[in-house]
């Protein structure tokens, strides 16, 4: 479990995190969006105990990171994947951390192999890996010491697409077995694949935080017949707000058990009925983090 709780960080006159409270359930990937510059890696960097808070607290599993025993071995940790040496092969950056951890060498070979860096790639030196290498390499120390928890900062920077759907499963998985998964993302397409919850945070404050669904369910539903006029019709008869959406659907401005009971009452058939998810997370994200009149007021409050 990690707990964020009022936490507050300031650089000066920068106010860069301000009163930032979420927590990430274990069994679940929370994905964290937000603007360049909204906060997101600061919250992170005081969660892994490289940055102090000006107040409020940081935790996992009840503990600051500093404070947990051999950090490695609860919290797999990836904010720089361009931190390692660049003299050293992949092998030896993970050996070193092997020993520093005090995990056995075999483990480098398990790590290695998952991340898809056995073979001739892990003896090349981490300055000749490509920038998707030294993230899958900067995954592969995240693993390293077996954690329940991963707090990961953009990790599919520089991922091809095999590796982003690779990540996907990985993260996936990870979460299945119980573990707890905090991951930054500009990728918004990604994060809606992976995640069960979302943080949304804007300036330095949290504006959206709940789970995914709930999150995106607030976006609408988008619905088609092939009698539109009729079905605009219906949506009106039962009170339903809807606009113009693409291929001659509407954007209703609820969910899709509302509409489609709406649509049925009058009669209507219909060719699609789905929850405006895909533009819905973009459109979201807009709405809330340009401090435009959220879609979705409801969430201001489902901080989780
Ligand atoms: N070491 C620092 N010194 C001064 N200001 C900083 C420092 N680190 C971050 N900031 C400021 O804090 C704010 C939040 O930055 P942060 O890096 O946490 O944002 P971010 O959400 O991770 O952005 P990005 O998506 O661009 O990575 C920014 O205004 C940034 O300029």
């Amino acid at each position: 479990m990690i707990t964020i709780e009022h936490l507050t960080r300031r650089y000066g006159s920068q106010l860069a995190v301000s009163d930032v409270s979420f927590s990430c359930p274990p069994g679940t990937v929370t994905g964290f969006l937000g603007p360049n510059g909204a906060g997101k890696s600061t919250t992170m960097r005081v969660l892994c105990g490289l940055a102090e808070p000006t107040s409020g607290t940081a935790t996992i599993a009840g503990r600051r990171y500093r404070d947990l025993p051999n950090a490695g071995r609860h919290v797999g940790v990836l904010l720089d994947a361009g931190a390692q040496h660049a003299g050293r092969t992949g092998r030896e950056t993970l050996a070193l951390a092997a020993m520093v951890l005090g995990v056995p060498r075999k483990r480098v070979d398990d790590v290695l192999e998952q991340v898809g860096l056995a073979g001739p790639a892990a003896g090349k030196r981490v300055g000749n890996y490509s920038l998707g290498m030294r993230q899958r390499l900067g995954i592969a120390a995240a693993l390293l010491g077996d954690p329940q928890v991963l707090v990961l900062d953009e990790p599919a920077n520089g991922l091809d697409p095999d590796g982003i759907r690779w990540m996907r499963g990985l993260l996936s998985g990870f979460a299945d077995r119980g573990g707890t998964v905090l991951l930054s993302s500009h990728l918004l397409h990604e994060v809606e694949a992976v995640a069960d919850r979302l943080v949304v945070i804007a300036a330095g404050r949290v504006v959206a935080a709940a789970g995914k669904d709930e999150l995106l369910a607030g976006t609408g539903t988008v619905v088609r017949a092939r009698d539109g006029a009729a079905l605009g019709r219906a949506l009106v008869a039962a009170g339903i707000a809807a606009e113009p959406a693409d291929d001659g659907a509407l954007l209703a401005g609820t969910d899709a058990e509302a509409v489609g009971l709406a649509a049925a009452r009058a009669g209507v058939p219909l060719l699609e009925l789905r929850a405006a998810s895909g533009a819905g997370l973009e459109e979201l994200f807009r709405t809330l983090t340009q401090g435009g009149d959220p879609a979705v007021p409801h969430l201001q409050e489902a901080r989780a």
